[in-house]
C-alpha cells in the first residue's frame, strides 16, 4: 500500500525578516502534517511559531526551503485555509452572522455561489454558531458579545468555507481559563465533526495535549522542530482527563523540552 502524502510538508524552511542583516526567525525547519491530523506547535516566546503559520498560509514567502500544502507549493495566500488568531478581529459594523459569512464573499467557489445560494450558506453559518453556543446572537454586534463569545464567532468564521486546513494562532490566549477550557471542548467537537487538518500554535501545554494528535516543540529562535510527542489519549477527551497522571506526565515532559530549548537560547545569547 502506498503511504498517503502529508497534507502539509515543510522542508528546510528558513525565514529572515528585514533583509540580510534582519532577524532570522526560522532556520532549517521541517515538519509534516497528515490529512485530518491535529498538530499543536509549542515553543519559547519569539521562537518563530507565528512566522511558521504565515509561511504555511502563504501570507509571507519563505527565504529558503519549501512549503507544500495539498501537493502544491505555497506561493500565495491559501484559499483552502481558515485562520483564527488571539484577537478575534470581528468587523464592528457587521452583525455576528455577517462576520461569520465574510469568507464566503472572498473565497471561491463560494463567492460565485453566494448570491444564488445565500439561504443555504446562511443556514450553514447559523449551524456553526449553534455548535459553539451562539444561537440567538446572530444579529448582535461584536461589542455586545464577551471576549470568549467573539472568539467563538471568529472560530466559526474560520470554518464557514469548509477549509481543508485550519490554522489557529493562540486563538484562546486572551481568555480566562474557564472560557478557554469550554472552547477546547467545543473545538474538539467541531473537529470531530468536520475533520479538518489543524495546526494550532499555543503557549498552553495543557491545551496542546488536550487537543492535539501530535505536539511539536520548537527550539528558541531561529526556530526549528526540536522534538515531537504523539498524544495517545482516545477521543473525545474530557476535561477531567487533564487531571489524570498520564496527562500531567505528558505536560511535564513537554515543559522539560521547552525549558531545555530556552536554556539553549540563553547559552546562544551568551556566546
Ligand atoms: N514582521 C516582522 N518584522 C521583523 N521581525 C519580525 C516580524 N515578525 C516577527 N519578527 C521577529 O521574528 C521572530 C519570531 O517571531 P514570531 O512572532 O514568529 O514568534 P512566536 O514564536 O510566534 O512568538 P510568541 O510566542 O511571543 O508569540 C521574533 O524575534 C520577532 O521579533
Amino acid at each position: 500500500m502506498v503511504a498517503e502524502r502529508p497534507f502539509v510538508e515543510i522542508d528546510g524552511v528558513s525565514m529572515r525578516y528585514g533583509g540580510a542583516e534582519g532577524t532570522l526567525a526560522l532556520k532549517d525547519a521541517s515538519l509534516s502534517v497528515g490529512r485530518g491530523e491535529f498538530v499543536a506547535v509549542v515553543g519559547p516566546s519569539g521562537c518563530g511559531k507565528s512566522t511558521l503559520m504565515r509561511l504555511v498560509t502563504g501570507l509571507w514567502p519563505s527565504s529558503a526551503g519549501s512549503v507544500i500544502v495539498a501537493g502544491r507549493e505555497v506561493d500565495r495566500p491559501l484559499s483552502i485555509a481558515g485562520m483564527a488568531f488571539q484577537n478575534p478581529t470581528l468587523l464592528p459594523w457587521r452583525t455576528i452572522l455577517d462576520n461569520v459569512m465574510l469568507p464566503l464573499e472572498v473565497v471561491e467557489p463560494h463567492r460565485r455561489q453566494l448570491r444564488a445560494q445565500r439561504a443555504m450558506y446562511e443556514e450553514k453559518a447559523r449551524k456553526l454558531l449553534a455548535m459553539v453556543g451562539l444561537a440567538g446572537f446572530e444579529q448582535k454586534f461584536a461589542y455586545q458579545l464577551s471576549g470568549g463569545m467573539q472568539q467563538r464567532a471568529s472560530l466559526c468564521r474560520a470554518l464557514v468555507h469548509d477549509p481543508q486546513l485550519l490554522m489557529l494562532d493562540e486563538p484562546f490566549g486572551a481568555l480566562d481559563i474557564f472560557t478557554r477550557e469550554d472552547l477546547w471542548e467545543q473545538l474538539q467537537q467541531v473537529c470531530l465533526t468536520l475533520k479538518p487538518t489543524v495546526i494550532l500554535v499555543t503557549h498552553d501545554l495543557k491545551e496542546a495535549v488536550f487537543l492535539a494528535d501530535r505536539v511539536l516543540v520548537m527550539s528558541s529562535r531561529p526556530g526549528r522542530i526540536l522534538a515531537e510527542r504523539r498524544i495517545p489519549f482516545p477521543r473525545p477527551r474530557l476535561l477531567e482527563d487533564t487531571y489524570k497522571p498520564g496527562f500531567q506526565a505528558l505536560v511535564h515532559e513537554l515543559r522539560d523540552h521547552i525549558s531545555a530549548a530556552r536554556r539553549g537560547e540563553e547559552i546562544l545569547d551568551a556566546v
